[in-house]
């Protein structure tokens, strides 16, 4: 699975780089807002960190030819060539950018998705990823895990290239939960992450072979 931070927030993102296997982040208007930054010095900042990894920028245009040109003008001015994707809401002017961005090579990431028809008209528009909304999901008593599934077998069973990048989580269970449902990629907020690699029975079983191994180790290095 694909891990990604859900995040702008600088100092968390370096703590995470620093050990964690991340191959991306994932950006939107909400988490720029949290960051106190505006785009331009968030995306530059977030690059400089992530390196080679994949910057998933959302657009803010509601018309598919403002969309075009906006993912262009930021593919362009971040200078990210094929780790930039444009992020792009599943509304019928955002499909339409998705296929036109595509033509021209861009990469794509479909947001807010609810529904896995929406997933797969996203897949069948281009899209490299799809990302459905496990938490937003739960909270209207839908079922994000089930509908993440559905989108994963659709992909496979359709054979199509796209992704899912399962999103919007409030526990490790329900991370949990997606990766054993065939989601190939999930992004997650910066506190999920650091507590999804953590087990009492870890720290315990460390301190242990730390306490056990003391004075026997004789081979210097
Ligand atoms: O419900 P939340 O936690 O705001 O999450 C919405 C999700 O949608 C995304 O925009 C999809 O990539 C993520 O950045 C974010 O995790």
């Amino acid at each position: 699975m694909i891990y990604m931070a859900d995040t702008a927030d600088l100092s968390a993102l370096k703590e995470l780089y620093d050990f964690f296997p991340l191959e991306g982040v994932t950006t939107n208007p909400t988490i720029l807002k949290q960051s106190g930054m505006k785009l331009s010095e968030a995306v530059e900042e977030v690059a400089r960190i992530v390196g080679e990894g994949m910057i998933h920028v959302q657009l803010i245009s509601t018309t598919a030819d403002e969309m075009v040109k906006e993912a262009k003008k930021y593919k362009s001015y971040f200078d990210l060539g094929d780790n930039f994707y444009a992020k792009i809401p599943v509304v019928a002017e955002g499909f339409k950018a998705m296929r036109i961005l595509k033509d021209t090579g861009m990469n794509v990431t479909a947001t807010a998705i609810f529904t896995q028809q929406q997933a797969l008209v996203a897949a069948k528009a281009g899209a490299d990823f799809v990302a459905p909304y496990v938490s937003r999901l739960d909270n209207i008593s839908s079922h994000g895990i089930e509908v993440v599934r559905d989108i994963a077998r659709n992909m496979n069973e359709y054979k199509l290239n796209t992704k899912v990048l399962a999103a919007s989580f409030k526990t490790v269970d329900q991370i949990y939960r997606v990766s054993m449902n065939g989601s190939h990629s999930a992004t997650i907020s910066p506190e999920l992450l650091l507590q999804l690699i953590k087990h009492p029975m870890t720290d315990i079983s460390v301190t242990q072979f730390l306490k056990d191994g003391e004075g026997l180790y004789d081979v210097s290095f």
